[in-house]
């Protein structure tokens, strides 16, 4: 069999793709029919109004929430067969939400490096990784710190931190910055494609932000109102690494115009 460098490469396979929220006239049809793949290491944000399903999307996805219809394979692994959930879905997936959900007993590098406690790492190995990643994300100060001594700026790097610290092949992000000043927003989205680059980890971006999809992502999947259907995938055509100064640019501020023309086409 001749070998196919595109599927080795394949991360997500999402392939009609259908959630019904309950049932007869109270039925919520949340998304209809969606594929969706994605290459190792690809950054694509899901773009389109409130309410159109792209949590339920994520959550599919993460192994959350299960598809009325439909497949999600990662790395060629089912994560779910209609609404069946394979045994095989332990794979390495991170999410992160637009609140930090810190435990707030604990200082920033033990909350980091929960994950690993969960999964049985020792106490000196999850430390150094979870000090090694905090430095990462700009908490060397912090580490010692309880959750509720920090800037909700902070809080979300070290909700970052927690979710990479596993080494994750995916990365799943709900708004993470939504709640942030705008200021804070552009600095964090500027260290997320730091970090997400030298992890090379595949990441999905839920966010009603145009020109942040437009910025961040390598592409950007426009979805339709209720039920989500995706109207658009429209490659970002930025060379990398990108700074803030791109958004200055005609060639960003036209993408941005052609992204917004799409959303609303989809009303
Ligand atoms: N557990 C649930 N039970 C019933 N309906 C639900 C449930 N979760 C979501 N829905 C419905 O599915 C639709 C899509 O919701 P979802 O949260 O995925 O949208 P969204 O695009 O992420 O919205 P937003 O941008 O506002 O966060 C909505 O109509 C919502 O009310």
């Amino acid at each position: 069999m001749p070998f196919d460098a595109r599927q080795d490469r394949m991360e997500i396979n999402v392939s009609g793709l259908t959630k019904v929220f309950g049932d007869g006239p109270n039925a919520v049809t949340a998304i209809k029919d969606a594929d969706l793949t994605m290459e190792r290491g690809e950054f694509v944000s899901l773009l389109g109004p409130s309410g159109c399903g792209k949590t339920t999307l994520l959550r599919i996805v993460a192994g959350l929430e299960s598809p009325t219809e439909g497949t999600v394979e990662i790395r060629g692994n089912a994560v779910w067969n209609g609404t069946r959930r394979s045994a095989a879905a332990t794979r390495p997936v991170s999410m992160m939400f637009q609140e930090a959900r810190l435990f707030p007993w604990f200082t920033v590098v033990e909350n980091v490096a929960l994950p690993l406690r969960i999964a049985g790492v020792g106490r000196k190995e999850r430390l150094e990784r979870a000090t090694a990643i905090c430095e990462t994300v700009g908490l060397k100060e912090f580490l010692h710190h309880r959750p509720n001594a920090l800037s909700g700026g902070m809080r979300q790097r070290a909700s970052l931190a927690r979710a990479l610290v596993t080494e994750p092949q995916l990365l799943l992000l709900d708004e993470p910055f939504g709640a942030l000043d705008a200021m804070t927003r552009d600095a964090l989205n500027i260290e997320l494609m730091d970090v997400c680059a030298r992890a090379n980890v595949t990441t999905i971006l839920v966010t009603h932000s145009i020109s942040e999809a437009a910025f961040l992502s390598d592409r950007v999947v426009v979805l339709a109102p209720r039920p989500a259907r995706i109207t658009a995938m429209i490659d970002m055509p930025f060379d990398r690494p990108r700074g803030l100064e791109l958004q200055q640019s005609m060639a960003f501020q036209k993408m941005v115009g052609e992204l917004r023309q799409k959303l609303s086409e989809g009303e």
